[in-house]
């Protein structure tokens, strides 16, 4: 049986990647919202254009405190943003949607956001995801490892040096696998998992311009931010 152990230099990586994260929590007031009431599409739509312009910036500090993100070529840290942007909000939309609530609370967000004037065809694959993120029950600091990983994708689009983000990338993977083992040791298959997860989060990231614009509602209007993050407009 393989001793897992996770050295000092890990132990720092993982506080200043779990510290940036919680630091840069958006506040969970949109799942408040969506229980308050029942909005129209057009008041839906705005409510997602404010969480997701939030959450873009929130996104930004955070990668900034990733080690060795500031020292990458400029032009790749835009691209690697702009390519992970929509693939952070699903991950930050499913941990909201995987928390335990009071009672019924959860069916009551589920039902809204499917009434939220998303179009029926994004709903399967949407909620697949959800739910798969929800039974895997991650950590803080398996959550946050998740997301820089996802941000230190070597293949995005239009980024000239992939070998310096997967410099980057391969001690977090380290870093999460040996958390998973210590972690979940009864889930052998559990870092798999989390990374099959990734492979899903890509397959949303292609609906996301469709998801926007079939919202059920005409003259969808965006922030500039959302217009260079969302490919719309
Ligand atoms: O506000 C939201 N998500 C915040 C984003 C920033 C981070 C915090 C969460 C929206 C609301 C949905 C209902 C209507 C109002 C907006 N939301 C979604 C999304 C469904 C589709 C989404 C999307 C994103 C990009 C492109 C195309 C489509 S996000 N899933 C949720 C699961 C649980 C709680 C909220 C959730």
């Amino acid at each position: 049986k393989e001793k897992v152990e996770i050295t000092k230099e890990q132990q720092a990586l993982m506080k200043v990647i779990a510290d940036a994260y919680n630091r840069h929590q958006i506040p969970q007031d949109v799942a408040k919202k969506l229980l308050q009431d029942q909005y129209s599409a057009e008041e839906n739509f705005l409510l997602l254009t404010e969480m997701a312009t939030s959450q873009v910036q929130v996104l930004v500090e955070f990668t900034k405190n990733i080690p060795g993100f500031l020292s990458l070529n400029h032009e790749d840290q835009i691209a690697l943003l702009k390519g992970s942007a929509v693939e952070a909000m699903f991950l930050r939309s499913a941990q909201v949607f995987s928390k335990k609530m009071p009672n019924g609370h959860n069916e009551v967000l589920e039902d809204r956001i499917r009434r939220s004037g998303i179009s029926e065809e994004f709903m399967t694959p949407m909620f697949n995801f959800y739910k798969s993120i929800g039974v895997l029950h991650m950590v803080q600091e398996e959550q946050a490892l998740l997301t820089a990983i996802t941000i230190l994708t070597p293949d995005r689009p239009y980024v000239k040096d992939q070998q310096a983000v997967e410099r980057l990338q391969e001690p977090m993977l380290d870093l999460l696998r040996k958390l998973c083992v210590l972690q979940h040791p009864q889930k052998p298959q559990y870092f798999a998992c989390l990374l099959g997860r990734l492979t899903e989060l890509r397959t949303l990231n292609y609906y996301h311009a469709e998801m926007l614009t079939s919202w059920r509602m005409n003259d969808h209007k965006f922030t500039p931010l959302l217009c260079e993050i969302w490919d719309v407009e």
